[in-house]
């Protein structure tokens, strides 16, 4: 973070990014000053409500956040910026979006948390946009033109007014994280489900916070006691894992969608569990399972480069038969879930968590959606999608992850060869998540066959040399 007194004496000339957070009302015109090298410009947390009419002298600006601030309408000299990818005005009060006023070089944009009901006609022109966030809007539909946004890979939809989604969106090429909870069309389903399996409460007074051991967009994981818990749910043992969220409504949708798809989804080896929920006025939260600490994550969150696909620790591998292991259970646990009507909207490594074992637990189902309000056609296409984020998994996985030996390649190649049938841009070609299983369970089978092989050789060899008299 910068100061308002470094940018104003010159020091920070030269400078690509640019932090300030000061409570501005109006733009520092110095930021100008930092034209020819600013590509980063971070306004965040500040109380502005306009920029200046020469912003687009900032010829390199890349990415720019103004989140947190006060404007109404997006000023229309952004779409002057040359350069501009990545735009963030989440929590402003935005109430719509006039056209022409995004650069054609849009790729992520984050309007989530505003009071947008409507984007303009020609959005489809943004051709490169490849991650919308759009949570927490008033929106009851989507421009026909979007259609045309055939690069959109991430999209988030949840907690808007929608009573239905058009069939474009779910033939949509490379889209493979939708979100769609909250709105008016899932929230009978959402009804029925709290009827029918009602979640325990508890408060917060109840819980004994302990060890902050994750954290996210949408909530704060802690290590947590909980006191005077009823001996049902876990025997013995008190130690759960605790998520306050940060807010009402989070980049995914709302807390509560989160918590009635946990409940939808119902129990899966695989898949976390929630045992209860937090529900008072000032904090939401949930309660799950802890899961142990020989556990970590498969991969971390994507970067502003990577934009929709995970990163991952350079030479952090595992073997083939641990890669596959971890597949079998995700392509299980999300057989699992669309049996269930349930979608999960984020099929990442990064909401993966493996032990040495290769067991997995997959978890945060903050942007799940409930798909059974949907037409047998969107609800089907939903499959379709969140299988294109598994041959994304699959994909990230061999290409960071893996270490294998050349005798393995041609089951190597198998696994991209599934990958590649997962990622067709045309849905009804994909696999289904069973077709993935049995596919896996195949190329895991001749992998063990392999393995007995060559240990039953080395076998052989050990006693030959044994035998050889010396
Ligand atoms: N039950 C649990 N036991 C132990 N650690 C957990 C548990 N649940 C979550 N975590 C840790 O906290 C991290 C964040 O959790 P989670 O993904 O649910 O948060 P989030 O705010 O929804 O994140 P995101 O930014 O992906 O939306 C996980 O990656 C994991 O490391």
């Amino acid at each position: 973070m910068q100061t308002l007194a470094q940018l104003d004496s010159g020091e920070l000339l030269g400078a690509t990014k640019l932090t300030l957070a000061a409570g501005l009302t109006t733009f520092p015109k110095a930021i100008l000053s930092l034209a020819d090298t600013l590509e980063v410009l971070d306004l965040s947390g500040n109380q502005l409500t306009e920029l200046p009419t020469d912003f687009a002298r900032l010829q390199q600006l890349k990415l720019l956040f103004l989140t947190n601030n006060q404007f109404e309408h997006i000023p229309a000299v952004l779409a002057a910026c040359p350069q501009l990818e990545m735009i963030s005005f989440k929590s402003n009060k935005l109430k719509a979006v006039a056209t022409g006023s995004l650069p054609i070089t849009t790729r992520w944009l984050i309007l989530t948390d505003n009071q947008i009901s409507s984007l303009p006609e020609n959005m489809g022109q943004l051709h490169r946009l490849q991650k919308l966030a759009l949570a927490g809007n008033q929106l009851h539909s989507l421009p026909q033109s979007m259609a045309q946004c055939r690069n959109l890979e991430l999209a988030r939809l949840s907690a808007n007014q929608f009573s239905e989604f058009p069939d474009w969106l779910f033939t949509l090429p490379k889209l493979a994280w939708l979100a769609l909870a909250g709105n008016p069309l899932s929230e009978d389903a959402n009804s029925e489900i709290k009827t029918a399996q009602p979640m325990q409460t508890v408060a917060l007074a109840d819980l004994e916070l302990g060890d902050v051991i994750g954290q996210g967009a949408s909530g704060v994981i802690y290590s947590a006691k909980w006191i005077k818990q009823p001996d049902s749910l876990f025997g013995e043992s008190l130690n759960v894992a605790v998520k306050l969220f940060k807010g009402e409504v989070t980049s995914d949708g709302y807390p509560r969608d989160e918590l009635a798809c946990c409940l939808q989804a119902g129990l899966h080896p695989n898949i976390i569990k929630v045992v209860a929920q937090i529900n008072q006025a000032d904090q939401l939260g949930l309660v799950m399972e802890l899961i142990p600490r020989t556990y970590a994550n498969l991969g971390l969150p994507p970067s502003l480069e990577t934009c929709t696909r995970d990163t991952f620790v350079q030479g952090d591998v595992i073997e083939l038969q641990q890669v596959l292991l971890v597949l079998m259970q995700m392509a299980s646990a999300m057989a699992h879930l669309h049996d269930n009507g349930v979608s999960h909207g984020d099929v990442y490594a990064h909401n993966t968590m493996i032990n040495f074992q290769a067991s997995m637990l997959f978890g945060d189902f903050g942007a799940a959606s409930n798909l059974n309000r949907l037409p047998t056609m969107q609800k089907e296409a939903m499959e379709s999608i969140e299988v294109r984020a598994l041959g994304c998994l699959i994909d990230d996985l061999l290409v960071n992850r893996l270490n294998s030996t050349t005798e393995q390649s041609a089951l190597v190649a198998q696994l991209a060869q599934l990958s590649k049938d997962c990622l067709q841009p045309e849905l009804s070609l994909r696999p289904r998540f069973n077709d993935v299983s049995a596919m896996l369970i195949e190329i895991n089978k001749s992998l063990n066959k392999t393995l007995l092989k060559n240990s039953a050789s080395r076998h052989l060899a050990a006693s030959t040399v044994f035998e050889v008299p010396s």
